[in-house]
């Protein structure tokens, strides 16, 4: 089975956010991801990581102001300069916590305007190039626009020519499963395909993003998958749960955990 990242901004939101820690490692995540660390110091985060025997597989760089709406910066002509400030504030956060993949978000905007697509590659070359000289990858992640009404990124196709035009050594796909099998489908043949592409993975239930158990998609099928083809990266849990962190966790009971230790808690799971 793939390792499992648990994603802190939507689960576990039964306990406050540094105390999430200790409840995803009690709950046997080996691993945890979030969107913005950017409310606790560096420090505090890692040492939650540390105390709990997490590795940190994955957090945003900051998206703009996202309380006034904004979701990143990345192709917005007139904000290169906030989001070069953006990727020099990350970087004390993944140097603290040995996080290697930084998220970067790329903004409500049209992707038919021509300087709104100059905006968004400039701000990906000039991020990979930043993260790269301090050994971290950065990932574009294709988004669907219900979830995200006039995100920029919403379309796989772009996302891999991207990262090939560009040829940058730690540029890499975040393939959501979510949001792929919303925006295109044909999910599998699409992880076959981009696995070299691909830096990190990220699953909930079509379409309720809710735990990774049926509805629209087979996900046991989707995870054996992921290691028949190779895949050695996280799979992030980013989805709400439906009622409750604990009791939602019977996906990961019926998988096979044999690399994860999952304490039974009577009454919890
Ligand atoms: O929404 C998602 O999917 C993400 O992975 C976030 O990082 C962006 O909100
Ligand atoms: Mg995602």
């Amino acid at each position: 089975m793939p390792r499992f990242a648990a994603n802190l901004s939507l689960m576990f939101g039964e306990w406050s956010f540094l105390d999430r820690f200790a409840a995803a490692a009690d709950a046997g995540f080996p691993a945890v991801e979030f969107l913005f660390p950017y409310d606790h110091a560096p420090e505090a985060i890692a040492d939650r990581l540390a105390r709990n025997g997490l590795e940190l597989a994955l957090f945003n760089l900051p998206p703009g102001d996202w309380a006034a709406g904004e979701r990143g910066l990345a192709a917005l002509p007139d904000r290169f300069d906030d989001l070069k400030a953006g990727i020099e504030r990350a970087i004390p956060y993944a140097e603290a916590t040995g996080a290697r993949r930084l998220h970067l978000m790329a903004g409500l905007a049209d992707r038919g305007a021509a300087e709104a697509r100059a905006a968004y590659r400039r701000a990906v070359l000039h991020a990979a190039e930043m993260l790269d000289a301090r050994g971290i990858e950065l990932l574009i992640e294709p988004i669907n626009r219900r979830s995200m009404p006039g995100y920029f990124l919403d379309d796989f196709a772009f996302a891999e020519d991207l990262i090939r035009d560009l040829a940058q050594p730690n540029l890499r796909l975040q393939f959501d499963i979510y949001h792929r099998q919303i925006l295109h489908g044909d999910v599998t043949m699409a992880l076959r395909r981009l696995l070299p592409l691909i830096g990190h993975v990220q699953v909930a239930s079509v379409p309720s993003r809710h735990e990774p158990d049926g509805e629209e998609l087979n996900h046991p099928f989707l995870f054996d998958e992921l290691d028949r083809m190779g895949y050695t990266g996280f799979v992030g849990c980013e989805y709400v749960p439906r009622a409750g962190t604990l009791a939602g966790l019977g996906w990961l009971r019926r998988s096979d955990l044999s690399h994860l230790v999952v304490p039974a808690k009577a009454g919890t799971l």
